[in-house]
């Protein structure tokens, strides 16, 4: 892995501090996202990782340090342009419990768009063309609970790629699935953000999942370590 071409950094945080009242979820870190690369975040359970990719993503607000998506401080972002920034231009995938579950799994595909005001139709077109690029066009009409884990996940990385986002979020998206599903989920993963350029912020503590990525940061008590490229 990691012989692609690159991009220019995309998505910058540097130095940052985060506590929850007496515990210090992060001490100092820092993480670039590149565009069209896929960094691993790893660590120990507790180190931080999740709370790395929150402030990363603008969900919460460091105590301290700096995130920079193109130069811009999203610090200095209204809340608005905060927002709007993590609808157009940030995917998310979770370990489960984000497709909504009264929809089917085109209209969750459709979701972004429609809330980006894209038209039904166009907005549906997309949709599918992105779950047969996943390999679940045939799941379309059910709804989540209809269908397998692996399925579902498939489902929910072709959501957060239907924006075409800058950056991709994943925190620990194969957590709930077996070996062989969760070998799937992260080639197609990979191979459409390659295609798309996104860069991918992959939270992990698996190794074999790590080992899909072109980079690793390893998290251990709140900081930050690069390691470099094999
Ligand atoms: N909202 C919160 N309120 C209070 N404490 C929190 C909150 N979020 C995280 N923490 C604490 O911050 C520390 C780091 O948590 P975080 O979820 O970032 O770790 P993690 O590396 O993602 O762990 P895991 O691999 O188990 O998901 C932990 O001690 C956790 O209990």
């Amino acid at each position: 892995m990691g012989t692609g071409i690159m991009g220019d950094v995309v998505l910058r945080g540097q130095g940052l501090r985060k506590s929850f009242g007496l515990t210090h979820a992060l001490e100092d870190a820092s993480l670039d996202v590149v565009s069209g690369e896929v960094v691993a975040v790893m660590g120990p359970s507790g180190s931080g990782k999740s709370t790395l990719l929150h402030c990363m993503a603008g969900i919460i607000t460091p105590d301290a340090g700096s995130i920079a998506y193109k130069d811009k401080d999203l610090a200095k972002m209204a809340d608005g342009e905060r927002s709007a920034l993590r609808r157009t231009e940030f995917g998310f995938v979770f370990q489960f419990g984000q497709l909504v579950p009264e929809l089917t799994c085109l209209e969750n595909v459709a979701l972004p768009l429609r809330l980006g005001r894209t038209a039904r139709k166009e907005a549906e077109r997309q949709a599918t063309r992105w779950l047969e690029r996943l390999e679940v066009a045939d799941v379309a009409d059910k709804r989540p609970g209809e269908v397998s884990g692996g399925q579902g996940q498939r489902v929910a990385v072709a959501r957060a790629l239907v924006t075409s986002p800058s950056v991709v979020f994943a925190d620990e998206p194969t957590g709930a699935l077996d070996s062989l599903n969760g070998e799937l989920v992260m080639r197609l993963l990979v191979d459409a953000a390659k295609e798309t350029g996104a860069g991918v912020v992959l939270v992990t503590h698996e190794a074999r999942v790590a080992a899909y990525s072109d980079r690793e940061v390893v998290v251990r008590d709140g900081r930050t370590r690069q390691l470099e490229p094999a």
